[in-house]
């Protein structure tokens, strides 16, 4: 459990480091890192070798095949699984909010809080007093536009307002890294834009460090500014991709003969991986 410190966090505290006199500071590093699930029937090598450096300030996205170790790469990150081999390093802990803020697909709203109380969740955690997490809570809302909403319970909201609740707690909350797992996967294609053009919003207004699972390599394009390309498993990194779009960004780079290329390199890249994994899994 956290310790109850009920202080705000410095800004150092909470915002990502940009770049010190000896380069960009480095949020996450895996160092080869290799993953095995042991089961009594059949062992599963999930990751094999992995290593990784991810700069703090920076917005990351993992993409691969199905089955290739991508959330067991952001849960390792993130500290929820541990390596079996190998090393992981994050940024150190210096107050009571935690340093890694997670959003899952599905299921990341508490349906028995409203949702002002499932935003100001993370706060509550983290000891501040009920005041201060009410009003950075009702800031958050109003960044994701759903305001009018604070006192609905999760049942009363579409997807796309649930998610917009697990973004904007993860953003409340303070943490300086955000780890993604596939957070718009379960929206339908309309709302998964909007919310496209608001993760980019809130990450170009905030700075975090924010590592992002995705299918989708518009996705990767559109957000990210480095896309790291998996192998099928056991996952490995096959690309580490440089997106050399600038920000702030929005959907428009879509239509830029720049971003058509690089979306039909990378899947020229994937296409061998998706086809193992279809074969082997
Ligand atoms: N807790 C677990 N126990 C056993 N095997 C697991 C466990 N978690 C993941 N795996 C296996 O590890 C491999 C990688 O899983 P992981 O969920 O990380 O892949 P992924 O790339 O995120 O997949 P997807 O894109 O389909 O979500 C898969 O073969 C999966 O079955």
């Amino acid at each position: 459990m956290y310790s109850l410190d009920a202080r705000k966090p410095r800004a150092d505290e909470t915002t990502s480091a940009g770049v010190g006199a000896d380069g960009p500071d480095i949020a996450y590093s895996a160092r080869d890192v290799s993953k095995v699930f042991y089961a009594p029937d059949r062992s599963v090598t999930a990751l094999d070798g992995v290593s990784l450096d991810v700069e703090a300030g920076s917005f990351t996205c993992i993409v691969g095949p199905s089955g290739c170790g991508k959330s067991t790469l952001l849960r390792i990150l993130g500290g929820l699984e541990q390596a079996t081999i190998g090393q992981v390093t994050a940024p150190e802990r210096k107050s009571a909010v935690p340093v890694s803020a997670f959003v899952f697909q599905e299921h990341g709203v508490f349906p028995w809080f409203t949702v002002l109380e499932n935003v100001a969740f993370g706060l509550r955690m983290a000891g501040f007093s009920r005041e201060e997490r009410n009003a950075t809570a009702r800031t958050w809302l109003e960044y994701v536009g759903l305001s009018e909403f604070a006192n609905s319970y999760p049942h009363q909201l579409s997807g796309g307002m649930k998610q917009r609740t697990a973004i904007a707690r993860a953003f409340a909350t303070g943490s300086p890294c955000l780890l993604m797992d596939e957070p718009l996967g379960a929206l339908d294609a309309q709302t998964r834009r909007l919310m496209q053009e608001q993760l980019i919003e809130l990450w170009e207004r905030e700075r975090k460090t924010v590592v992002l699972v995705t299918h989708a390599i518009e996705e990767a394009l559109l957000l990210g500014d480095r896309i790291i390309l998996m192998s099928a498993r056991p996952g490995q990194i096959k690309e580490d991709i440089k997106v050399p779009f600038d920000h702030p960004r929005n959907i428009d780079i879509e239509s830029t003969p720049e971003f058509a290329d690089m979306k039909h390199n990378i899947w020229e890249s994937l296409r061998d991986e998706v086809q193992k994994s279809v074969v082997f899994s």
